[in-house]
């Protein structure tokens, strides 16, 4: 038995954490500004994301003490594999830090993609993201016995899109994002995996985007990263100006800012949207040791 610290069955060891999500993309968050779980974080994240057995989510994040920055953002994927950054994870992990008096209304965050600055402006989180690179259009790929034209750019993790105008499997809806996301996303093409982001322009600097996303190897209700790539690349192929607007299947918007120099080259790219905790609480301490997370 740990110490008790005389808050019912609260103990010093205690893990606490925050079920959080940013237009349906799913997290777990822990404050792990004592280190204690960074070595373990894989089998963490997969016990805790498990939907039936687990709190559920499609990605654990830890929040750890930063050095020149006011905290680090580390993102696990549920399937226990690390990813450089996360958009909407991103801004879910800011609006934890400022509910647990890490940051103020504006912050700076260090993360494997390098470090980003957020700004909370009431419900809606605005980061400034890395900057993004490796971009290149019109790559052919075969991948499940078809030709695929795509594009690519690492906005933090790397992406790869495809406009559904360039193929024929109607309306975004009914495009079979379970079927072709796993081999598009493994092709040898790009060796880091990529996520898979489908678009459908709905209007002016307006698309709706599906994402096969790299580490949850499922697709997510929405993706920020790939949300910015598609904006990117639409703006790259001469289809869109800043401000684009991004539609995600699990509701709400994602809004992209940037500045280009029209020749692939961008600045202060940003990423606004929702982040909302949906419950704190604390993890039982027989969960964790059955998994032998705890001993
Ligand atoms: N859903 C995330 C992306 C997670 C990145 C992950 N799937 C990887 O590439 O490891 C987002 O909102 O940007």
């Amino acid at each position: 038995m740990s110490n008790p610290i005389g808050a019912g069955d609260l103990t010093a060891d205690a893990l606490r954490f925050a079920r959080m999500h940013g237009c349906g993309n799913d997290f777990v968050v822990i404050d792990d500004r004592d280190g204690k779980w960074f070595s373990r974080r894989a089998e963490l994240a997969r016990a805790l994301c498990d939907r039936r057995k687990g709190l559920g989510g499609d990605g654990l994040i830890l929040i750890g003490n930063g050095k020149d920055t006011d905290f680090t953002m580390t993102y696990v994927n549920g399937t226990g594999v690390d990813g450089e950054m996360c958009g909407n994870g991103a801004r879910c992990v800011v609006r934890r830090a400022h509910d647990l008096q890490i940051t103020g209304d504006r912050t700076v965050f260090s993360t494997e993609a390098g470090p980003i600055s957020a700004r909370i402006e009431g419900g809606i989180i605005s980061l400034g993201m890395t900057r993004p690179r490796d971009a290149e259009l019109h790559i052919t790929v075969e991948s499940d016995g078809r030709n695929w034209t795509v594009h690519y750019i690492d906005t933090g993790v790397p992406h790869i899109v495809i406009f559904i105008d360039q193929i024929d499997d109607g309306p975004i809806d009914e495009v079979d994002v379970a079927r072709y996301g796993p081999g598009l996303r493994r092709h040898p093409r790009f060796p880091r995996g990529a996520n898979v982001n489908f678009a459908e322009k709905r209007g002016a600097n307006t698309y709706r985007v599906r994402t096969y996303e790299r580490g949850v190897e499922a697709e997510t209700l929405a993706c920020g990263t790939g949300s910015v790539a598609t904006a990117l690349i639409a703006h790259l192929l001469g289809e869109a100006q800043s401000p684009v607007t991004i539609l995600p299947t699990g509701g709400g918007t994602l809004r992209i800012d940037f500045r280009s120099n029209g020749e692939g080259r961008f600045e202060d790219v940003q990423l606004a949207g929702p982040a909302e905790t949906i419950a704190t609480g604390t993890i039982a301490e027989d969960w964790l040791r059955e998994r032998k997370l705890l001993s």
